[in-house]
């Protein structure tokens, strides 16, 4: 499955290349979205995600390869997309004294068949704000107007780009619920996100970009798999066993790459499900262990793995 979509494609992107003023920024972009997904573009600042989805989104033009939406070409522009397509609003995109409900009165005009504002409103907890002018908005209720927002034209794909920076933890989490919402009435869901707890709580699959190419793409698991051991065990023996006897105790655990010791204290390090094989082969061989640790590989470390580079450093 190693980055191909489980379901259906919604989202078709092969070989996709954009330059800027002979700058290539995208260069060879090449993943799938299944429908029912939340597929997450993850990478630094100018790694290339927002003009990946301007491009899927039919707002930028690509210079090469190709990209299908629900099976048609973003860049013709036709109204079918336009109608089946949401697309999240930025921070400046609303005037600041439009008040909630005549902006999504507004935009519910611009659809053939938008969905019922009221039962919108009352989904997603927004009868409140129905009459407040969007600038007295904090951070946390404006991201619910802008999901929304995306939602009035009733999409079948929504692209949610950078939905939670700026937010506080608890706002953070109310948005993730509402994405998964999103996702629960049936809609597919691209999320652009440079948070690796965002994308490994929400994401079924994600694309990670650095420098315009997709340096990895499978499930947050996957990722960590591939980037190199999925976790590593720390304990310190106990009773009588000899600790240069450990490795033939531990020899036969396929998920077991290797076994250090210094004294007593052990640390084993490999991949899968690690703690579970490595505890079940000490209780086998009657070996007692004490201050057992397991350290599991993050997505944080999958992604350093891969790019050479945390996430956060922008450098
Ligand atoms: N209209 C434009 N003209 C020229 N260069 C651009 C334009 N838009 C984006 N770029 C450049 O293209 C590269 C990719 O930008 P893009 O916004 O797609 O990256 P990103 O991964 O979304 O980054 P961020 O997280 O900062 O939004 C960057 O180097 C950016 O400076």
């Amino acid at each position: 499955m190693d980055g191909k979509a489980g379901g259906a494609a919604v989202i078709e992107v092969a070989g996709l290349t954009k330059r800027y003023g002979g700058r290539t920024v995208l260069d060879g972009v090449t993943f799938t979205v299944g429908r029912g997904e939340i597929f997450g573009l993850l990478g630094p600042n100018g790694a290339g995600k927002t003009t990946t989805v301007e491009c899927a989104e039919g707002l930028r033009r690509p210079d090469g390869g190709t990209v299908r939406v629900l099976g048609l070409d973003p860049a013709a522009g036709g109204p079918e997309l336009r109608e089946r397509v949401g697309v999240q609003l930025q921070e400046t995109g609303l005037p600041s004294s439009l008040k909630f409900g005549e902006a999504l009165a507004l935009y519910a005009s611009f659809y053939r068949a938008p969905r019922d504002v009221r039962a919108l409103l009352a989904d997603w907890g927004l009868e409140e704000l129905r009459g407040r002018r969007y600038g007295k908005l904090s951070g946390g209720q404006k991201q619910r107007v802008h999901i929304a927002l995306a939602l009035v034209g009733g999409p079948e794909v929504v692209f949610l780009d950078e939905l939670t920076t700026g937010l506080d933890p608890q706002a953070r989490r109310a948005t993730w619920d509402l994405v998964r919402r999103v996702r629960a009435g049936g809609v597919t869901v691209v999320l652009v996100s440079h948070f690796m707890d965002e994308v490994q709580e929400l994401c079924d699959r994600v694309a990670v970009l650095d420098g315009g190419r997709i340096v990895a793409a499978g499930t947050p698991g996957e990722l960590v798999e591939r980037a190199g051991g999925a976790s590593s065990v720390r304990f310190r023996l106990r009773g009588d066993l000899d600790p240069a006897a450990l490795p033939a105790v531990l020899a036969a655990v396929p998920e077991v790459t290797g076994v250090e010791r210094d004294g007593r204290a052990v640390t084993v390090t490999g991949t899968g499900d690690l703690a579970t094989a490595v505890t079940a082969a000490l209780a086998r061989a009657d070996v007692v262990v004490a201050d057992l640790r397991i350290d599991r590989r993050t997505l944080d470390d999958a992604y350093l793995a891969l790019t050479g580079r945390p996430l956060d450093d922008d450098a």
